[in-house]
């Protein structure tokens, strides 16, 4: 176990602010800060359903994740142009820098847009520009996951995959998000097996609503490397060996859990018990514009609201976060090596 210098508790919120650390679940839609939404709409002609930045946040009270979902595409509506994506993009990527988020692996949805007439390469092109220059200017590296929707058929899937081949070298992997309830991960083992062939990298949501049995089917049909959500998990023993066993990382999103009910109070969410059974957790924000946080609100509160949580929790969760994202194993270790730095520097009197 690698040894930690004491950190007194007061000192752990700025410790967990200023910690390096990773982000492995974030959709960049879900970046979209409603006054970016009217910006864009003006910029654009397009016509909204709310009057005002503030109507439109009043109706981001979701009971659920479809609820949720409903306003998410409807937000989506005013990216038309290369440099829309762009603008999303870098504004998050700016954010994320200033949580000391060192390296990001950021989630877009290309059929919410192609289904609107927008060209693949505008999106990716836009997002990978935005990449681009956040590596140069702010120092944060990233790289980008397409999601397939999976309320949509596995053969729209295909098509999709099909469009982006031409910028496959701008995107790492492919996941798999929106409604899970009813449209299981076995759904997509053609396109995920195809994917597999093409060396993408491969995650999927499951176990954010969806039971256990989604988890084992994410894993053992799709072979996914991580599970984004998975806080299901807990509901069945033989799945949290078998996680833990594998280092299969899971992408929890705390507030998400909490805006979307999974968890009736931040209190009452599992990641304590996620890490004490020894698997490789992470916290992330999954749409920080729509769930009340980025990255470090995320873990503030989330520390806040369980006192169980302590500075090696802290040192877990970043380091999970480096060991679970797909960068070089030796980049990796940098980052671990300056997360041990930020401890060290903390201890100090
Ligand atoms: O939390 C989520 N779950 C499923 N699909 C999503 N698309 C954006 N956010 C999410
Ligand atoms: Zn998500």
């Amino acid at each position: 176990m690698t040894a930690l210098p004491p950190i007194a508790a007061e000192r752990l919120p700025a410790l967990l602010a200023a910690m390096p650390k990773a982000e492995l679940h974030i959709h960049i839609e879900g970046s979209l800060e409603p006054e970016m939404i009217f910006q864009l709409a003006n910029r654009n002609g397009v016509e909204l359903a709310y009057e005002s930045v503030e109507a439109l946040r009043r109706a981001y009270a979701f009971t659920d994740l479809q609820s949720f979902l409903d306003i998410y595409y409807a937000g989506a509506s005013v990216l038309l142009h290369e440099q829309d994506f762009y603008d999303m993009a870098w504004a998050y990527l700016e954010r994320a820098a200033r949580d000391h988020v060192v390296h990001a692996e950021i989630f877009f949805d290309p059929q919410t847009h192609t289904a609107r007439g927008v060209g693949m390469e505008a999106v990716i092109r836009g997002l990978h520009r935005a990449s681009q220059d956040a590596r140069e200017r702010l120092g944060i590296s990233s790289a980008l996951i397409l999601c397939f929707l999976r309320h949509l058929s596995e053969e729209e899937a295909f098509a999709t995959l099909e469009e982006a081949m031409p910028f496959r070298g701008q995107f790492i992997g492919v996941g798999l998000d929106s409604s899970e309830l009813g449209h299981p991960p076995e759904k997509f083992a053609r396109v995920f097996a195809r994917c597999r062939e093409l060396g993408l990298r491969l995650v999927a949501h499951a176990g954010e609503e969806g039971p256990p049995a989604y988890i084992w089917s994410a894993l053992d049909v799709l072979k996914v490397e991580r599970i984004d959500h998975g806080v299901q998990a807990v509901h069945d023993a033989a799945l949290m060996r078998r996680l833990a066993e594998d280092r299969i990382a899971l992408t929890v999103c705390p507030l998400s859990n909490l805006k979307l009910r999974v968890f009736p109070e931040l209190a009452q969410h599992n990641l304590k018990a996620l890490l004490d059974a020894g698997l490789v957790a992470t916290v992330n924000s999954d749409d920080p514009a729509y769930f009340g946080g980025y990255m470090n609100d995320n873990l503030v509160q989330t520390f806040a609201a369980l006192p169980q949580l302590d500075a090696r929790d802290a040192w877990q969760l970043a380091h999970n976060s480096f060991e679970a994202s797909f960068v070089a194993p030796d980049v990796r270790r940098a980052w671990q090596e300056r997360l041990l730095g930020s401890f060290e520097e903390a201890a100090r009197p």
